[in-house]
């Protein structure tokens, strides 16, 4: 596995935000994690990249145990880039001040690259993602949501991530960037970036995952191939999702069945 997290458990001060979490990610995989606002998707995100500390369990890159990481083996193998963590709000993740090629190629420049390779480089990565090379000499405020949202993308990319967290990546967009961001992250998984797509909409996870976690009030309920979550869902909390969710099965539950699920997911109660 490339990315392997294990009986993962996040607190902030009294609020348990995750509990036992565990994922994996084989080299090449996109696996979705899915789950309402506040269930620890983020938590989870931020833990994987060392932005906060676990109080148990384990997080294995590569064959490496970052949970045994030294502040300063944290700072340096963000540098490196192997894993990168594209933030929900492309705005607050991206200097203001700086032109957006500055922000994509900042890691190459540290890394003692020639201004002129780390151009050619911002070059390459803006077609990549589908972002018109005119657009790199602007500000983050003089671009749409759709194409900020493509250089944090890009500047992802540049340090050529063993694994990319996309956190809430489609969720500011509008239907047509979201439709072309969803065709975007299929063509990075088929050349072989293993990816995390966190969402809160199972429609959008559903097109790119192979494998979908399901995550309720900080546990990871239900986790199997993509396919079988969306049309054999098991726990309670997801079959309400999918059954919420009218454009992934010909029949969405009716309204009487949900009502029904959500009866269910009160009873049996929140692991919190
Ligand atoms: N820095 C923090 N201090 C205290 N509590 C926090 C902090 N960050 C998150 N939480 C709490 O932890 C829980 C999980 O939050 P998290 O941001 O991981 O959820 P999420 O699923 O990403 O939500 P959203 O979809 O709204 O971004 C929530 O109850 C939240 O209020």
């Amino acid at each position: 596995m490339l990315l392997e997290v294990s009986g993962l458990d996040v607190r902030y001060g009294r609020t348990q935000a995750l509990r036992q979490a565990s994922l994996s990610v084989a080299p090449g995989e996109t696996v979705g994690v899915i789950g309402e606002t506040g269930s620890g998707k983020s938590t989870l995100a931020r833990a994987i990249v060392g932005l906060v500390r676990p109080h148990r369990g384990r997080i294995v890159v590569a064959g490496e145990d970052l949970t045994r990481y030294r502040p300063g083996q944290w700072r340096s193998l963000r540098r490196r880039g192997v894993v990168q963590y594209v933030f929900q709000d492309p705005l607050r993740s991206l200097d203001p001040d700086l032109p957006v090629e500055q922000s994509i190629v900042e890691p190459l420049l540290i890394r003692g690259r020639s201004p002129r390779e780390a151009a050619a480089r911002a070059r390459e990565l803006a077609a990549r993602v589908h972002l018109d090379e005119e657009l790199l000499s602007r500000l983050p405020g003089e671009l749409s949501g759709g194409q900020r949202q493509r250089v944090t993308v890009a500047r992802a990319l540049v340090t050529d991530p063993r694994v990319i967290i996309l956190d809430e990546p489609v969720s500011a967009l509008d239907a047509a960037n979201r439709v072309r961001a969803l065709e975007f992250f299929n063509e990075l998984r088929d050349a072989g970036t293993s990816l995390v797509f966190i969402s809160h909409d199972l429609g959008s996870v559903a097109g790119v995952a192979d494998r979908i976690a399901v995550l309720y009030q900080g546990e990871i309920v239900e986790t199997g191939q993509a396919r079988a979550v969306v049309n054999a869902p098991r726990h309670p909390y997801t079959r309400l999702l999918v059954g919420s969710a009218p454009t992934l099965r010909s029949a969405a539950a009716s309204r009487a069945q949900r009502e029904e699920l959500r009866e269910l997911l009160k009873t049996i109660g929140g692991p919190a």
